[in-house]
């Protein structure tokens, strides 16, 4: 904990403006040079994330590391929202690799327990929060790399395909996908809309309707994920794949990117607040209420 403040202290970044929120948009902070930032939920909690940026390179390496299973909470949520927006800021960041801190695990997706058994306005913060991270990650003017090196289901899977490339660890143990359907819930039209622009019209009906989590092999068949590579060369092979990107004038890319992503981003944009009011609604039936109960219970007996 003392390293992690004094790692603080020399980054110049806030502990404060990592700890939390969603209202601390307006402050922002710099990276000066290569540093370890470990954002806090608290001073007193355990680590969320580290945020290497080595500034001789551009690249930052965005590590998450949430236990058990790095699922995306409001906090967590918020944490990496604003993690990236700092790098966004910093002119001497170029790109970023996101990547889990946790042995197996890219991340369990969105966190049930945020959306069982809470309150219609605590839901409704959330699903803001989640909205923000997809939003930010969606649109960064940074090259964004997915360096997936374990299971990455639902919203875990969102994440990774919000990035521009995709690296998933050849371990066949681990799974990538939108698996909604499977809990009993249904992915938003924006979660669609991006698996939709990354597999195509046809491979995301069926595997959103079936709720399907593919092998990295067949991840990689469908163009969920772009390489497969040994899970010992996965961050290696991010940065070298960083480098035929940094080769492209910034601009050009920016707005080429811009330019293919726009109409989704705006079709989010115009509709937000419906789809949080569509969320609140859905989440809080008694039906789907009974569907996440069961899938928890599950999760746990598969366990026990
Ligand atoms: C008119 C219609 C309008 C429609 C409007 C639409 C509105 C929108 C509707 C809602 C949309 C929601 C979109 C949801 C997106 C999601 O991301 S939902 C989450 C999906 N995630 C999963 O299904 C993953 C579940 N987890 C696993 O499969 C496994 O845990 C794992 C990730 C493969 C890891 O396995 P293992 O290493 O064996 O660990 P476990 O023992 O299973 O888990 C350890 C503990 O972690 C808990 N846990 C796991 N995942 C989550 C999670 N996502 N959230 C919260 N908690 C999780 C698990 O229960 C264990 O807990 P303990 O038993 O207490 O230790």
């Amino acid at each position: 904990m003392a390293t992690a403040l004094r790692r603080l202290a020399k980054c110049s970044v806030s502990a404060r403006l990592l700890s939390f929120a969603g209202h601390s948009r307006g402050r922002r902070g710099h990276f000066a040079r290569p540093c370890t930032v470990v954002a806090q939920r608290n001073f007193s909690s355990a680590s969320t994330m580290t945020v290497d940026l080595d500034s001789s390179t551009g690249i930052a390496v965005m590590k998450l590391h949430s236990p058990p299973v790095n699922s995306l909470s409001l906090d967590f949520l918020t944490e990496i929202a604003i993690s990236l927006e700092k790098l966004e800021m910093n002119k001497g960041c170029r790109g970023v690799v996101v990547t889990s801190a946790l042995p197996k695990i890219f991340s369990a997706g969105l966190d049930i327990l945020e959306m069982y058994g809470k309150s219609p306005e605590r839901c409704g913060e959330f699903w803001r929060a989640v909205q923000e991270m997809w939003l930010k990650f969606y649109s960064s003017r940074l090259v964004t790399v997915a360096a997936i090196n374990g299971s990455s289901p639902a919203g875990g899977c969102l994440l990774s395909m919000t990035c521009d490339y995709r690296i998933m660890a050849d371990n066949p143990r681990y799974s990538i996908g939108l698996n909604e359907t499977q809990l009993g819930i249904v992915a938003p039209f924006w979660f669609k809309d991006t698996m939709v622009n990354t597999v195509g019209h046809r491979t995301a009906e069926i595997a959103l309707q079936l709720g399907l989590l593919y092998s990295p092999q067949d991840a990689l068949k469908i163009g969920m994920v772009d390489e497969l590579v040994p899970e010992e060369k996965l961050v290696s092979t991010a940065t070298e794949a960083m480098a035929r990107w940094f080769a492209i004038p910034d601009h050009a890319r920016q707005i080429t990117k811009s330019a293919m992503r726009k109409p989704t981003i705006d079709k989010l944009l115009s509709a937000r607040e419906t789809d949080i009011s569509n969320f609140v609604s859905f989440i809080t039936k008694d039906s789907i209420q009974k569907s996440l109960k069961l899938y928890l219970e599950n999760l746990r007996k598969k366990k026990a």
